[in-house]
C-alpha cells in the first residue's frame, strides 16, 4: 500500500479533506443565506440610504486602513459627494454606519429617551472605563446620571473657581519657562486639566499623587491611540486576536498607572471620610451618612445664579444641568467624589467598584476633551490677532491693570471670549463623533428615510458644525456666530460640542467655566503667537478631535494688559 512519511494514504487524506470540504461549503452558504435573510430588513431600509456599498463582506473597511489623519480628511472630503445634510452610510463588513448631519435628525436621535445605547465601540474602553457613565445604559445608566448631574451643578462649581485660578496660575509660571521658543501647548493643557480634576472634582491634592499629572495625561492619550487602532482596524476588534498583539501588552501597563492614580485618589478621599466621620461620632455624638446627603467641607448653600451665559450650548435648549431644583431644594450640595464616598458607604447605593469606574470616566472625559478644546483656542489666537487682541481689550474693561484672580462674575462678563470659545468648539469639536446603536428602526425628520433596527448612528459634529446654511463660510473662524442675534434663530441641534439631551455631557459647564479661567488667565500675561494657519492644521479623529502636527505655538510676555489694549 501507498502511504506517505507520515504513514498516512494520501487516496484517504484527499478525500477526507474533500468530504470536508464539500460539507464546510453548503454549510458556509446555507449560514450566509441565513444570516442575509434574518437581516433582510437593515438591508431593505439600507438600500434607500445614500453611501457607499464598498467591497463585497469588506464594506468600506479598507478606507479605514490608513494613518489616522488620512482617515479624518478622506472621510470629511467624501462627505460632499453626496445631498447636502443627507444621511450617509458606510459599511464595516457587516456593520452598518449610518452619517447625520442634519439638525432635525440629530434631534431625533439625540433628544429621545429611547436611543441611549452606545455603539459596540465604547465596548473597547470597559478595561478602563467599566461600566461607567460614558458607557452604561438603561437603568444603571439612569440611576448614576440622576445622582452624578447635580454635583456639577453651578453652586458647586462656584466652589471650585479659587482652585481653578490657583492652577491655572502655576500653568502660567510653567510656560514662563519655555521663553520665546515654539512648544506644543497641549501638554501644559493636559498636565493643568488632570490636576484641575484632581483638585475640584476628586477634591484632592494634587502635591499628595505618586504620578504627575503629566504622566496620566500621556497614559490617556496613549491609550487613546491603542483605542482608535481597534476601531479603525477589523481584526483588531476581537479581543482573542488583540491579546495575542503588543498593544495588548502595553494597555496593560498604561492601564495599570491610569488605575494607580484613581486607585490612590480613592484611597486617600475613603480615608479622610472614615476620619470625619469617626470624629463627628466623638464631638456630637451623631452618626454620620444618617442623612442622605451629608454635610461635608465641600457642600455648599444653595444660592440664586444669574444665568447670564449658555454654557456651550444652545440659547433655549435646557437638560438636567439647568434644572434649577432637581430635588435637593433646600439641602447641600456636594461635589462630585464626596458624594459618591459617602453613597457607596454601604454599598446600597454604589458599589466601590462602581465609584472607581465613575472617578475614571470622569479622569477621561473631563481632562482630555478640554485640554483639546483649550489647545485649539490658544493656536486660533495665534493665527487671528485680530480677534486676539479683542478678547484681550474685553479682559481689560473687566480687570485693568489688576493682576487680581477671576472671581465667578467676571466670567459672566466674558461674553466676546465666550463667543470664541463657542466658536472654537464649532470649527474644532473636541468629540467630533457622537454614536449610537439602535434597538427600535427610527423615521428621519428630514426625509422619508427609516434607520434600521442594528444600525450604528454617527452623530457627525464636526460637519454639523460646518454646514453653511447655519454657518455662513463655516470655515472660517468668525466668533460672531454667536452673537445672540445669530443664535436665536438657530436650529437647537445644530450646534451640539457638548452632545445634547438626555446624555448631554454632565461637566459642560464645569468645563466652559474653567475654559474661561484658564484661558483668560492665560491671555493676560502672554501674547499667542503662531507662524501656521489653520489650512496647515493636520486634524486626527482619535476618539478626542487633535492635531497629529501638535498643537504649536510661542508666547510673548505682556507687560501689563493696559499696554496691549488697544
Ligand atoms: C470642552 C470640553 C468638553 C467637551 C467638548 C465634551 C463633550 C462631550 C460629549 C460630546 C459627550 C457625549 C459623548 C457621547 O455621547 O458619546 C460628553 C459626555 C460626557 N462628558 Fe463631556 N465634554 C467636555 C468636558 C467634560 C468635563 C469637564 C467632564 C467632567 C468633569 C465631562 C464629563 C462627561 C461625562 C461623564 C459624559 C457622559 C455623560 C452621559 O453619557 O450621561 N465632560 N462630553
Amino acid at each position: 500500500m501507498v502511504t506517505n512519511v507520515q504513514g498516512v494514504n494520501p487516496l484517504f487524506a484527499l478525500s477526507a479533506f474533500n468530504l470536508f470540504f464539500y460539507l464546510l461549503t453548503p454549510a458556509i452558504v446555507l449560514w450566509y443565506i441565513y444570516f442575509r435573510m434574518s437581516r433582510k430588513q437593515l438591508y431593505d431600509l439600507a438600500s434607500k440610504i445614500p453611501g457607499s456599498e464598498g467591497l463585497p463582506l469588506l464594506g468600506n473597511a479598507l478606507d479605514f486602513m490608513q494613518d489616522p489623519h488620512t482617515i479624518f480628511e478622506k472621510i470629511y472630503e467624501r462627505s460632499f459627494e453626496f445631498e447636502k445634510n443627507s444621511p450617509i452610510k458606510m459599511w464595516i463588513g457587516p456593520r452598518l454606519l449610518v452619517f447625520l448631519t442634519d439638525p432635525r435628525d440629530v434631534e431625533v436621535i439625540l433628544s429621545s429617551n429611547v436611543y441611549i445605547d452606545k455603539s459596540p465601540e465604547y465596548r473597547l474602553f470597559e478595561p478602563w472605563l467599566g461600566n461607567g457613565l460614558l458607557i452604561s445604559t438603561g437603568d444603571k445608566w439612569r440611576a448614576h446620571r440622576k445622582l452624578i448631574a447635580p454635583t456639577f451643578h453651578l453652586n458647586v462649581l462656584k466652589s471650585f473657581v479659587t482652585l481653578f485660578n490657583v492652577n491655572s496660575r502655576d500653568t502660567v509660571s510653567k510656560l514662563r519657562k519655555m521663553g520665546s521658543s515654539t512648544f506644543d501647548i497641549h501638554d501644559f493643557m493636559s498636565e493643568c486639566t488632570v490636576e484641575i480634576l484632581l483638585e475640584t472634582a476628586m477634591g484632592v491634592s494634587k502635591k499628595t499623587q505618586k504620578k504627575s499629572g503629566f504622566e496620566y495625561a500621556a497614559a490617556v492619550m496613549k491609550m487613546c491611540d491603542i483605542l482608535h487602532m481597534r476601531h479603525t482596524n477589523l481584526w483588531l476588534k476581537p479581543d482573542f486576536i488583540f491579546n495575542f498583539t503588543k498593544y495588548a501588552k502595553e494597555q496593560v501597563g498604561l492601564l495599570d498607572l491610569i488605575h494607580g492614580l484613581t486607585n490612590n485618589v480613592l484611597a486617600k478621599k475613603k480615608e479622610e471620610f472614615l476620619k470625619k466621620k469617626s470624629l463627628m461620632k466623638e464631638v456630637s455624638d451623631i452618626p454620620a451618612a444618617s442623612e442622605e446627603i451629608v454635610e461635608t467641607s465641600s457642600t455648599l448653600e444653595v444660592e440664586e445664579v444669574p444665568y447670564g451665559n449658555s454654557f456651550g450650548q444652545s440659547a433655549g435648549l435646557k437638560d438636567d444641568l439647568d434644572v434649577e431644583d432637581d430635588g435637593i431644594g433646600e439641602k447641600k450640595r456636594v461635589a462630585f467624589l464626596d458624594l459618591l464616598i459617602e453613597c457607596s458607604e454601604n454599598g446600597v447605593v454604589l458599589s466601590d467598584e462602581e465609584v472607581r469606574e465613575q472617578v475614571d470616566t470622569i479622569m477621561f472625559e473631563g481632562h482630555d476633551t478640554t485640554a483639546a478644546g483649550s489647545s485649539f483656542f490658544l493656536c486660533l489666537m495665534g493665527a487671528h490677532q485680530d480677534v486676539q487682541q479683542k478678547v484681550v481689550d474685553e479682559l481689560y474693561s473687566i480687570f485693568g491693570d489688576s493682576d487680581r484672580p477671576v472671581t465667578f462674575q467676571d466670567t459672566l462678563q466674558m461674553k466676546y471670549m465666550e463667543r470664541c470659545i463657542m466658536e472654537t468648539l464649532r470649527m474644532y469639536p473636541p468629540v467630533p463623533i457622537i454614536s449610537r446603536q439602535i434597538k427600535e428602526k427610527v423615521k428621519l425628520a428630514s426625509r422619508d428615510i427609516t434607520l434600521p433596527v442594528g444600525a450604528t448612528i454617527v452623530i457627525a459634529t464636526f460637519k454639523i458644525h460646518r454646514n453653511e446654511d447655519v454657518f455662513p463660510n463655516p470655515e472660517v473662524f468668525n466668533p460672531d456666530n454667536f452673537l445672540p442675534e445669530k443664535s436665536a434663530s438657530r436650529h437647537y441641534y445644530a450646534y451640539v460640542p457638548f452632545s445634547a439631551g438626555p446624555r448631554s455631557c454632565v461637566g459642560r459647564k464645569y468645563a466652559m467655566l474653567k475654559l474661561k479661567i484658564i484661558l483668560s488667565t492665560i491671555l493676560r500675561n502672554f501674547k499667542i503667537n503662531s507662524n501656521l494657519t489653520e489650512k496647515d492644521w493636520k486634524l486626527q479623529a482619535d476618539i478626542i478631535l487633535k492635531r497629529t502636527d501638535g498643537f504649536k505655538l510661542s508666547l510673548e510676555p505682556r507687560k501689563s494688559l493696559a499696554k496691549t489694549a488697544a
